[in-house]
């Protein structure tokens, strides 16, 4: 039998332009124990990923902001102390980064994403002074409520569908996992993984990116 799945997305189900690997489409349906994937996008990406892999909708969206299993959803943090946060950041002259439409924000509900290229040492300096963490995917800064976590967001799916935390194999690739391997009974950090992810780790992978994940579930096969 085959373990149930936490799936990190970015650097983890796609490819190194950042596009959904397709070879995801036929892992991930076929796979015969429950997936959760957990993303630091918001709520819709998530969803809308499961809808289009035609697996269940079991979701850790904003690192644990937003967790939704067994058709409930819970939002565990608002957003506005994030969002003051980014407002003094773009009084301050800086820029969120994603235009003026800001699909990237537009539905996040407890935390505020900014582009990479935005001014980190000004964005980490206001963020000191809200109280708020600063994490890097690699993919974007977030501003995060300290406490927030993926890991919290799986032991509360896990309660969800009848399962342990430890039950769960976690594959990912940067510092938003590291909670999520702690919490999962084995981990996974894929080749292109950061520092933390990969000394968080059990084991590293030896492919990078979906190359990576689908050494995990060919081992685990
Ligand atoms: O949204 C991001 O910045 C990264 O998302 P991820 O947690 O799926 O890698
Ligand atoms: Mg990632």
């Amino acid at each position: 039998m085959v373990p149930p799945l936490v799936l990190d997305i970015d650097g983890t189900l796609t490819t190194p332009t950042g596009g959904i690997d397709p070879r995801a489409f036929e892992a991930l349906p076929a796979w015969d124990a429950p997936i959760v994937l957990a993303t630091g996008k918001a709520f819709p990406y998530p969803v809308a990923l499961c809808h289009f892999l035609q697996i269940p909708e079991q979701v850790i969206a904003e690192h644990g902001g937003v967790v939704y299993a067994d058709d409930e959803v819970r939002v565990t943090v608002d957003s506005e102390r994030p969002w003051q946060a980014a407002e003094a950041f773009v009084d301050r002259g800086g820029d969120l980064g994603w235009g003026a439409a800001d699909t990237v924000n537009r539905w996040r509900e407890t935390e505020v994403a900014v582009n990479l290229d935005a001014d980190e040492a000004l964005l980490r300096a206001v963020a000191e002074e809200f109280d708020l963490d600063v994490v890097d995917t690699g993919y974007a800064y977030h501003l995060v409520t300290p406490g927030v976590a993926k890991g919290d967001g799986l032991r509360s799916v896990a309660t969800a569908l009848g399962l342990d935390p430890a039950d769960f194999v976690a594959v990912g690739d940067s510092e938003n996992d590291v909670s999520t391997f702690e919490a999962a009974g084995e981990s996974f950090a894929v080749a292109n993984a950061d520092d933390r992810a990969r000394a968080a780790a059990d084991h590293v992978t030896d492919g990078a990116h979906m190359d990576g994940t689908l050494e995990v579930l060919a081992a685990l096969q």
